[in-house]
This record gives C-alpha cells, sequence and structure tokens, in this order.
C-alpha cells in the first residue's frame, strides 16, 4: 500500500507519522489516512475528529480553533491555512500534473473557453483535456461532481491524465474553488479573465468578495512568468490586468476596446454561425466560426489567446478556429421544426447570462424570440426576479418554468422569478414549457431554452429525476410534427 510521511507532503506534527491517503470528510475516512478538519461554512471539521480517529485516522490537518477542539490521541498538523496545507499536500501526494495547465476563471464563459482550448489543442494532435462543469473531456475522461473538484479528487484526476499521457489541462477555476484553495497546488502556465456579473452571492456575501475570490487566480495560484489573457471589454478588465502586471505576469488583453492585443473589428452574423475579423498584434485576419452568439466569438479569441500562452504559434491557434464546435449545453441548436423554427439550449443561469444568450439569440433570428425559463433552489434568492426581468426585456415571449427546485416550493421559486416577468406564462413542469414553447414556434422563430445546458436530472425534494433540455426538444419536436401529420 502507497504511503507517505507527513513531511513529505509539506506537513509538519510533533510525530511524523506515515499516512496512506488524505480525506475531507469524516465519514469516508480509511484506515491510516490523514483527516483534513476543515472551518467550513456550517461546521469546523474539528468537530467530526472523533469520528475520523474512530475510523481509523492516523494524523488530523486543521487550523489553530480546530487545534482547540481535539482530544488527545492522534498526530495533529496545525496549519495558519489548512485549505492551502491540504491543496499542496494532495498535489505531493498524487505527484504528476499535466506539463502545461492553464486556468479559467469569469462569472461566465469558463466551459466554453477550456473546451475550445482543448478542442484547439487536439487539432494540432496534442494530448489535451478540459475539466470543469461538465467533466474531464477529450485525450482522457471522467466525470467530476463540482465545476473545480477539491484538490484530493483534482490532483487524483491530473495524476491519472497524465499518467494516460495527458499533456495538456485546461481547467475551470471557480469563485468557491479560488475561494477554498482548490488550486493552490498546481503548476499554471497561463490564466484567462472572461467577465464578471453577479452569481453565487449566496456564498460570498458581497460583490467584492465575489471579485477578490477570483483575482485568487492572478494574485496567488498563477507564478510571476505565467502569462494572464484578460478580456477588456468587461468594466472589471482593466483591474484584472492591472493585477496580473503588479504581479509580473505577462498580459494579453481581449476585446473590441481600443488598444486590446487581440482586437475584435468587425462581426457579421448568420444563420447557423458567424464571420469574424480581427487583428492579432498587428495582423488582421478574418475567420468564419461554426458557432451562434457574439460572446461565443470572444470565447473562442480568449481560447486561441490561451492556447497561444501555453506555447502554440499565434497562427495555429487562429487557423484552428473554423473548426471549433459547440460545448455541450452552451448555444446549443438542439433542434429545428419542419416549418421553420429553432430551439437553442443554453446554461445561462444568472440574470446577465438570460440577456446575454438572449441578445446573442435576436441577429440570428429573423422572426420572434422565446425564452424558457426558470431559477435554481437553494440558490441566491435574489437574482429570481432579475432573471424574470431579464428574460421579459430580451424575449418577445417567456415561459416561466421548473430548474432544480431542490429543496424548496416550486411555486414560490416561480412566482419570484414572475415577479420580473409579470406577462410571463407559468408552467412549472419542465417539459411542458419546452412543449409549449416549441408549439409557439413558427419560421424564423427562435427558442432560447435556459437554465440546464448539459444537465442530466432534475432535482426535486432530494431527488434527481433524468431530465435532459437537449432530449425534450427532440421529444418536443417529434410530438409536434407527428400531431401536425394526424
Ligand atoms: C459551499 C461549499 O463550497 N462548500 C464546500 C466546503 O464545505 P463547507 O465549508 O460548507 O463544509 P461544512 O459542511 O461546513 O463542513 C466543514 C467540514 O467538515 C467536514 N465534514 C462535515 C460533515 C461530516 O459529517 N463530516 C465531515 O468531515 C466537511 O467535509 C468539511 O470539510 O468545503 C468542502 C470540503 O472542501 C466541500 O466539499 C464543499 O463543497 C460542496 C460539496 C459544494 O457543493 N460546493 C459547491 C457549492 C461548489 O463548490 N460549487 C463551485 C461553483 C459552481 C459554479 O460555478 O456554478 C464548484 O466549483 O463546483
Ligand atoms: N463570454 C461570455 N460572456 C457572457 N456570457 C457568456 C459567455 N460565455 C458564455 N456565456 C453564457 O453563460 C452561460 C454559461 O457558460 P459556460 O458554461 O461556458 O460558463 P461557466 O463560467 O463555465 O459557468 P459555470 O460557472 O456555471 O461553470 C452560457 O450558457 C452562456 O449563456
Ligand atoms: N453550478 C451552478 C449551476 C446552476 C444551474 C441551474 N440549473 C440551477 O440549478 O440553478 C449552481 O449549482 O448554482
Ligand atoms: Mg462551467
Amino acid at each position: 500500500m502507497k504511503t507517505r510521511t507527513l513531511s513529505s507532503l509539506g506537513l509538519t506534527a510533533p510525530s511524523d507519522v506515515a499516512v496512506t491517503g488524505l480525506s475531507v470528510d469524516s465519514r469516508k475516512v480509511g484506515p491510516g489516512e490523514l483527516f483534513a478538519a476543515l472551518p467550513g461554512s456550517a461546521a469546523h471539521g474539528a468537530r467530526f475528529a472523533a469520528m475520523a480517529a474512530e475510523r481509523g485516522a492516523a494524523a488530523i490537518l486543521t487550523d489553530r480553533e480546530g487545534a482547540g477542539m481535539l482530544l488527545e490521541g492522534v498526530p495533529v498538523v496545525v496549519a495558519e491555512d489548512p485549505r492551502e496545507a491540504l491543496a499542496r499536500a494532495a498535489a505531493l501526494w498524487f505527484g504528476a500534473q499535466p506539463e502545461v495547465i492553464a486556468a479559467v476563471t469569469g462569472t461566465n464563459g469558463k466551459s466554453s473557453v477550456t473546451a475550445f482550448v482543448r478542442q484547439i489543442w487536439e487539432g494540432r494532435g496534442i494530448a489535451g483535456i478540459n475539466l470543469g462543469t461538465t467533466g474531464v473531456e477529450g485525450a482522457w475522461t471522467a466525470p467530476t461532481a463540482h465545476t473545480t473538484p477539491e484538490p484530493i479528487t483534482l490532483h487524483r484526476l491530473l495524476s491519472e491524465a497524465a499518467a494516460a499521457g495527458v499533456t495538456h489541462c485546461a481547467l475551470e477555476a471557480s469563485s468557491h474553488g479560488l475561494d477554498q484553495r482548490r488550486l493552490d497546488g498546481l503548476r499554471l502556465r497561463a490564466a484567462g479573465f472572461t467577465n464578471f456579473s453577479r452569481d453565487h452571492l449566496d456564498y460570498h456575501g458581497t460583490f467584492e468578495a465575489y471579485f477578490a475570490a477570483k483575482m485568487h487566480l492572478f494574485e496567488r495560484v498563477l507564478p510571476e512568468d505565467g502569462i494572464a489573457c484578460v478580456n477588456i471589454d468587461d468594466p472589471k478588465g482593466l483591474e484584472v490586468a492591472a493585477i496580473a502586471r503588479e504581479r509580473g505576469q505577462d498580459v494579453l488583453t481581449l476585446g473590441a476596446t481600443e488598444g486590446a492585443d487581440v482586437r475584435l473589428l468587425a462581426t457579421r452574423f448568420e444563420e447557423d454561425g458567424q464571420s469574424v475579423r480581427f487583428d492579432w498584434r498587428g495582423g488582421v485576419h478574418q475567420v468564419r466560426l461554426g458557432l451562434v452568439g457574439d460572446f461565443q466569438a470572444a470565447n473562442a479569441l480568449m481560447a486561441a489567446a490561451l492556447a497561444h500562452a501555453c506555447g502554440m504559434e499565434a497562427g495555429e491557434a487562429i487557423e484552428a478556429l473554423p473548426r471549433l464546435g459547440t460545448v455541450r449545453g452552451r448555444m446549443q441548436l438542439a433542434a429545428v421544426r419542419a416549418r421553420g423554427g429553432a430551439i437553442f439550449v443554453d446554461y445561462a443561469h444568472t440574470p446577465d447570462a438570460v440577456a446575454t444568450a438572449l441578445r446573442a439569440l435576436r441577429p440570428h433570428a429573423m422572426g420572434r424570440l422565446i425564452a424558457v425559463v426558470g431559477a435554481g433552489g437553494d440558490r441566491d434568492r435574489a437574482k429570481r426576479p432579475l432573471m424574470g426581468r431579464a428574460a421579459a426585456e430580451h424575449a418577445d415571449a417567456v415561459i416561466v418554468t421548473d430548474d432544480n427546485p431542490r429543496s424548496e416550493d416550486p411555486a414560490a421559486i416561480r412566482a419570484a422569478v414572475l415577479e420580473g416577468a409579470p406577462g410571463a406564462l407559468e408552467v412549472g413542469d419542465r417539459a411542458e414549457a419546452i412543449l409549449r414553447g416549441t408549439a409557439m414556434l413558427g419560421p424564423g422563430d427562435v427558442l432560447l431554452v435556459a437554465g440546464k445546458g448539459h444537465e442530466a436530472g432534475q432535482e426535486v425534494a432530494g431527488t434527481v429525476h433524468p431530465f435532459d433540455d437537449v432530449e425534450q426538444a427532440s421529444i418536443a419536436v417529434a410530438a409536434l410534427e407527428e400531431a401536425a401529420r394526424g
């Protein structure tokens, strides 16, 4: 069995015992393992140390507060920041990581950008993966439960990928992950910033704390010799670029804004894609993208910039752009009605993302734009009416439905969304809502089904019912075509 001494994992305790593994959950600790008793939002992990010891934990890692709560018996490692110590210990425990790692932060676009970076690598024959909300994808695959997995899982995945020959990884850095130092054991080559808007205030409390969490990526995780790729069209972009420069990092700026290193000059929207003209450090290029939505063009350019920051020639990265395919559940064309009218599935689950997705679809729609929208339970309540309002403002018709009510009353969540969209139709059952929206589609119309993207289930009162927006869109179209044939 593999064992490592605490000191070889960068941890100091009165006795340098060997451990057989790492765990953050007392309920899952195995014999001989190190139990990290972390200060949490609901409880201090030290409260569960006795349970961990009973299950055979060989040592406990905690902070000063936690140490004061422990009974004697098991060796204790006291760290100023036990989450950071755990991240570094996990990196040492698992050892290997892909040689080249790029991380992307931002409220929206992380999954899209990381998947595009992986596709660019793939096109050049590089064994690359993207790791985040949609799992580990590319040259090696695995499911993930979180956008940025906690460090033990993260380093296990990275070491397994590296062992399978993966040399490049693009991963999503969530604000929770950055705040909880899940990425602190990574060796990054480059980092990207897409944008900043309202999300996760239930966790971070204030906009300032949310932004500060994101900035840890440049202030702490990306080393001084790393390259920062920053979207300066976002109001926070220049601040991010300044933080990166302050750290000594090279900065590559992107956007339509004057002075951007990679500057978008013009876009022409087509039914199933768009052509973009841009200036890359003095050279003008024009490429056709098979992607819908102006922000997907921004994501694609960010991906090319990151691939370049990770060592690829700019020309090679640009050449890969026309071959990029949509990411599952992100502005994905799900189904088309025989008489015309298209259904797009998108993961927009914040007020800003709903507005952005609808605004992005507008130039692709010759007729009406219809939105199916809902908000999740046990998440930021304040965003609900704002999501309703965004839908009402940017669509011609809105249907309010359920999206993972979790432990809450679904009708109460819908009522909060409806506050922002008073004229909307209320259809709690999501399959029926998609069917109703699909029935409203005429030639040239576009339906956006927002909120679930790639998700495979609808979580209601502790049960996850199988549910897939893309599949439901096809089912709705098939049912309506059959009814039309009579
Ligand atoms: C809100 C949040 O991020 N919580 C994370 C945090 O838990 P916490 O601090 O709230 O934990 P707690 O319940 O107070 O418990 C304190 C400690 O005691 C431990 N414990 C608890 C109970 C017990 O019986 N035994 C035990 O050992 C817990 O494992 C924890 O270490 O620290 C834990 C250990 O590192 C994480 O597993 C946990 O992630 C949970 C699973 C989670 O759901 N996180 C989500 C919200 C998340 O991280 N999402 C982001 C962003 C997604 C997005 O962008 O949309 C993501 O990257 O996925
Ligand atoms: N660059 C962008 N600017 C604004 N909105 C975007 C951008 N990219 C994607 N979006 C919108 O945000 C939604 C989420 O996109 P994506 O999954 O790529 O982001 P994410 O940052 O990974 O989200 P999450 O935090 O949930 O993991 C998309 O469905 C789309 O509506
Ligand atoms: N990872 C995010 C996505 C939520 C997407 C939406 N479908 C919802 O359930 O609110 C969260 O858990 O807040
Ligand atoms: Mg994501």
